[in-house]
C-alpha cells in the first residue's frame, strides 16, 4: 500500500496540474448560472468549471476515495483510496466580476467525511492573483509555491511573521456584534487593513505579512458565513501549521466536528496574541 507521504504528494501535485487549467477558465465563465449551492450562494459558470476540474484530476488518483466539494450537495465516491478530499473549487469566485482575486481551499483527510481538523493529514489552498501561487501544508511544514502555466512549481518554506501588520475582516459593521466591534476598532488602531472578500487572498495577506483575518458571527447569523468543512478547517490548519492560531471564538477549528457537511462557522485566524485577544472580547 502507498504511504500517506507519496498520496499526499499526489494530490498536491494534482491540484498544481489543475490550477493553470482553473486559470483559464475563467475567461467567458464570469457569469451567473441559474443555480444555487447547498448553502444558497448563486453559482456562477466558474465556479462549476473549477469544481468539474478538481474532481477529474483528484479521481484520476488511486488515494482519493471521498470528494466532496462547496458546489455539491453531497460526498462523492471516487474509488477505493483512504484518502477523503474536500475542495472550495473557487473561493471568493464573485469576485471574478470585478477582475479580484480568488482561490481554491483543499483538506485532506484520512478519514470519511464530514471530518474534523484533526483527522487532516494536509491541506492547501491555490491563490489566482497576478500570478499563480500554492500554498501546501503537512505536519512537517507549510511551502508556497509559483506555479507555472504548464503545472511546474518551485517552493520555499513559509511561517507566520512574528510581528503582524495588516487585519481583513469580512460582514457588515451593523451586522457585527458589540464584542466584535470593540475587538475591531482596537485592532484598526495598530494594524493596515487588506481585504480583498477572497478569504484565500486576505488569509494568504496574513500569512505573509502577519495578523488577523476574521468572518465573525453576526447578530442574526451567529454562526458567520464561512464552511467549515471546505473553508475554515483547512485554512486553519494550514494557518496554524504555519506558527499561528485558530479560533470558531472558544476553541481551535481544528477541533470543530461538523455534523453537516456544509455548516458555518465564524472564523478567527492568524498571530496567536490576536487571536487569543479576539477569543477574550468574544467570551
Ligand atoms: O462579501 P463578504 O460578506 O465580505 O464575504 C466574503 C467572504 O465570502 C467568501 O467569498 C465565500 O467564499 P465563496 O466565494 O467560496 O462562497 C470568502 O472568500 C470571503 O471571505
Ligand atoms: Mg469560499
Ligand atoms: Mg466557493
Amino acid at each position: 500500500m502507498m504511504s500517506d507521504v507519496v498520496q499526499v504528494a499526489d494530490v498536491f501535485d494534482a491540484l498544481a496540474a489543475a490550477a493553470p487549467e482553473i486559470r483559464a477558465g475563467f475567461a467567458g465563465r464570469r457569469g451567473e448560472t441559474d443555480d444555487r449551492n447547498a448553502t444558497g450562494d448563486r453559482q456562477i459558470h466558474a465556479d462549476l468549471h473549477a469544481d468539474e476540474v478538481l474532481r477529474a484530476h483528484f479521481g484520476a488518483l488511486d488515494g482519493v476515495g471521498q470528494y466532496a466539494s462547496e458546489e455539491c450537495e453531497s460526498v462523492r465516491d471516487l474509488g477505493d483510496g483512504p484518502l477523503s478530499v474536500t475542495v472550495d473549487p473557487l473561493d471568493g469566485s464573485s469576485n471574478l466580476g470585478a477582475n479580484n482575486p480568488t482561490g481554491t481551499i483543499v483538506g485532506v483527510y484520512d478519514a470519511p467525511l464530514p471530518a474534523s481538523g484533526r483527522d487532516l493529514i494536509a491541506a492547501a489552498y491555490v491563490l489566482y492573483g497576478p500570478l499563480t501561487t500554492m500554498v501546501a501544508a503537512t505536519d512537517d511544514g507549510v511551502t508556497r509555491y509559483e506555479i507555472a502555466p504548464d503545472g511546474r512549481r518551485e517552493g520555499e518554506s513559509v511561517s507566520l511573521p512574528a510581528d503582524p501588520t495588516v487585519y481583513g475582516f469580512g460582514g457588515r459593521l451593523p451586522d457585527w456584534t458589540d464584542d466584535f466591534t470593540d475587538y475591531a476598532r482596537d485592532v484598526e488602531d495598530e494594524l493596515k487593513l487588506r481585504y480583498s472578500g477572497a478569504m484565500v487572498a486576505d488569509v494568504n495577506q496574513v500569512l505573509t505579512y502577519g495578523g488577523v483575518f476574521a468572518y465573525p458571527g453576526l447578530r442574526d447569523r451567529p454562526e458567520g458565513k464561512l464552511r467549515t468543512q471546505f473553508e475554515a478547517v483547512p485554512m486553519a490548519y494550514i494557518v496554524e501549521t504555519a506558527g499561528g492560531a485558530s479560533t470558531d471564538g472558544r476553541r481551535s477549528l481544528l477541533d470543530v466536528r461538523p455534523s453537516e457537511l456544509h455548516e458555518r462557522t465564524p472564523v478567527y485566524l492568524g498571530n496567536d496574541g490576536l487571536v487569543r485577544r479576539a477569543e477574550r472580547a468574544l467570551a
